[in-house]
């Protein structure tokens, strides 16, 4: 399952957190699409590689999602770029991005990176203060969809919530107005009704924080997700 476009459901994991080697294996081999690795701080070289190894003893697509240029290694099947576009900081939409490319730009394989189009969408979220979010209203968050998708070409569009759980409504909204770009939702999935409510709107959704609170509730998450399809 190399083709995100045929992903339903992916699980993120920090490594700025512990988990044993028999929940590691549940989320592994839970049919989730893939396994992304993620966080916002203390995401070092050290704690990314120790995931990786340990991910790697399974067939699960697994993905660096970047966030900071310390911890990039080889040896994932994808790497996620996000670019906040609701950041007021340029840093954190293309300025990083700029650094990263001067260092990198002769041993990058594009067929490897995806670039992912963020909106924070949840004020409290360690990454939206970290990159100094602004607050969107609806329009703004439909306006950074089409960005995403007609000025950008991004392949993702995320809708960022990290930590709690975001209004469906806006989820449907965001979804009609996109064609080509994916949809990942992601923040506050713990239980399979909201796993099943949203993935009606989005392509993708994104389930952290439950692996380390509740692992049976965040395993639920894949199945309700699948049953709909
Ligand atoms: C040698 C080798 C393998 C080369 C490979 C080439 C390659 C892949 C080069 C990369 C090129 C490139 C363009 C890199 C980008 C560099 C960079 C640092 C960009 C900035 C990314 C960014 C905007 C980070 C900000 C933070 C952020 C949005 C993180 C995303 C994850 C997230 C929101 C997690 C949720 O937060 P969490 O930590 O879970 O919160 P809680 O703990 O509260 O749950
Ligand atoms: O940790 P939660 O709240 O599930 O959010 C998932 C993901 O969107 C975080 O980047
Ligand atoms: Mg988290």
């Amino acid at each position: 399952m190399y083709d995100m476009n045929n992903w339903k459901h992916v699980f993120k994991l920090d490594p700025d957190k512990d988990i044993s080697d028999d929940d590691l294996e549940k989320i592994c081999e839970s049919g989730t699409d893939a396994v992304i690795v993620g966080g916002t701080d203390q995401v070092t070289l050290e704690n990314v590689l120790d995931l990786l190894s340990r991910i790697r003893r399974y067939t699960v697509p697994c993905v660096l999602e970047i966030s900071n240029m310390e911890s990039i290694t080889p040896g994932f099947d994808f790497y996620f770029i996000p670019s906040v576009l609701n950041s007021r900081d340029r840093k954190w939409i293309s300025g990083l991005h700029h650094e990263a490319i001067k260092e990198y730009g002769d041993v990058m394989n594009w067929d490897e990176i995806i670039m992912e189009g963020y909106c924070i969408l949840n004020q409290e979220a360690k990454a939206f203060q970290y990159t100094a979010a602004e607050l969107p209203e609806k329009e703004d968050v439909i306006a950074y969809a089409r960005m995403a998708e007609k000025m950008f070409h991004f392949p993702i569009f995320y809708m960022e919530y990290s930590g709690t759980y975001g209004d469906p409504e806006l989820v449907q909204a965001v979804k009609n107005v996109l064609k080509d770009t994916l949809l990942v939702y992601g923040g506050g999935i713990q239980s399979a009704k909201q796993a099943k409510e949203m993935s009606r709107y989005a392509d993708i959704i994104v389930v952290g924080n439950a692996i380390y609170e509740d692992i049976q509730g965040a395993l639920q998450t894949v199945q309700a997700v699948k049953q709909e399809q």
